[in-house]
């Protein structure tokens, strides 16, 4: 008997290697569009999980947007069962809200996969390397900050990405390799897209200027950020600990710190006290009370909030018209 081929191999050895550093519970889900990468992770995760004594369900969440989706979903649900998958589930999302089509359509997906997902669920997705590149030449090109050019965390409970390290050419030669023909999204190939573009215009060039190797190095990039952006997350715990005097943070002891550290800080300090949508801008001006103090009043902030400076200390309190220092 053979056995499996060498894109299966890897593919399987991949989601290996995230359990040995993930444990998984008793059921996992993976989320499956019916594409390459998904299809491939199910039958990858089906090897792990089975061999464990684990179960494996199949979530596919029909959007509702293309003449035929419900068609595609079960086409989806099916192959998910032959590859493995103990159980399928089809999900129906409902598009809506602010954004572009694409932005509305993986909130309303995200937000069905949760609901579907026990608390301590494990929802496996298929992003691959590739797409990983693709995140951080982005970033890279909107002038995004640490945080975002690390790309997407392999694991964000309730979400696991056991394929970070796997190229989409590599899941495209399993799903061949075990026979199974996978669904190929329009928009994937949609030049409307910016993605798109990225994929199939920008990264090919990059690859042939610096004689290739692209992906997997920007892929290395958003790794080594965000072992970088672990360590500095410790230290601005640490400094968030240190600076809380109960009754706002001290300015003195932040002032001492570097810009950085500071306002990873006040990035914690500010959604732990309930600011929602925080931007750049938003913090830039927080730190501004710190590092370059003129006696300017305080910041408003989304979530009906302002920060203050007064006496030597920065507060959060609802919106006012008093003034600071
Ligand atoms: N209709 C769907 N049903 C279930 N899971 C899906 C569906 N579409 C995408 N996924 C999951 O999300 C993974 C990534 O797919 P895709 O890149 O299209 O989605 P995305 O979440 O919009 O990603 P990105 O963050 O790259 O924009 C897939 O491999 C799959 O696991």
């Amino acid at each position: 008997m053979t056995g499996p081929g060498q894109a299966v191999a890897a593919v399987r050895l991949a989601v290996r290697e995230f359990f040995a550093v993930t444990r998984p519970p008793s059921r996992i889900d993976v989320a499956v569009s019916g594409g390459a990468d998904s299809l491939a992770l199910t039958e990858a995760t089906a090897h792990a999980a089975h061999r464990a004594g684990l179960r494996v369900r199949a979530l596919v969440v029909d959007h509702g947007l293309q003449a035929g989706s419900g068609k595609t979903a079960e086409d989806a649900a099916a192959t998910a069962r032959a590859l493995g998958a103990d159980e399928a589930k089809i999900l129906t999302a409902t598009v809506h809200g602010p954004g572009g089509p694409e932005a509305a359509a993986r909130r309303a997906r995200y937000d069905a996969l949760r609901r579907a997902a026990p608390a301590d669920a494990l929802v496996l997705l298929g992003h691959t390397r590739d797409d990983q590149a693709e995140t951080v030449l982005l970033g890279l090109g909107r002038g995004s900050g640490p945080r975002s050019l690390a790309g997407m965390r392999p694991h964000n409970p309730p979400w696991g990405r056991p394929l970070l390290d796997v190229t989409r050419a590599t899941t495209a030669r399993a799903c061949a390799e075990l026979g199974v023909e996978p669904w190929h999204d329009p928009h994937n190939t949609d030049s409307r897209f910016t993605r798109v573009r990225l994929r199939t215009e920008v990264l090919p060039l990059l690859e042939d200027v610096l004689s290739g190797g692209v992906a997997a190095a920007l892929a290395r990039t958003a790794t080594q950020l965000r072992e970088d952006n672990e360590a500095l997350d410790t230290l601005a715990d640490a400094l968030l600990s240190r600076s809380d005097t109960g009754d706002g943070l001290d300015v003195a002891v932040l002032a001492a710190e570097p810009p950085a550290l500071r306002r990873r800080v006040l990035r914690r300090w500010l959604l732990l006290g309930g600011v929602r949508e925080l931007t750049d801008a938003h913090l830039r001006a927080v730190d501004a009370l710190i590092g370059r103090w003129r006696g300017q009043g305080g910041v408003w902030l989304p979530g009906e909030l302002e920060a203050r400076r007064a006496h030597g200390r920065l507060c959060l309190k609802p919106q006012s018209t008093t003034r600071g220092e």
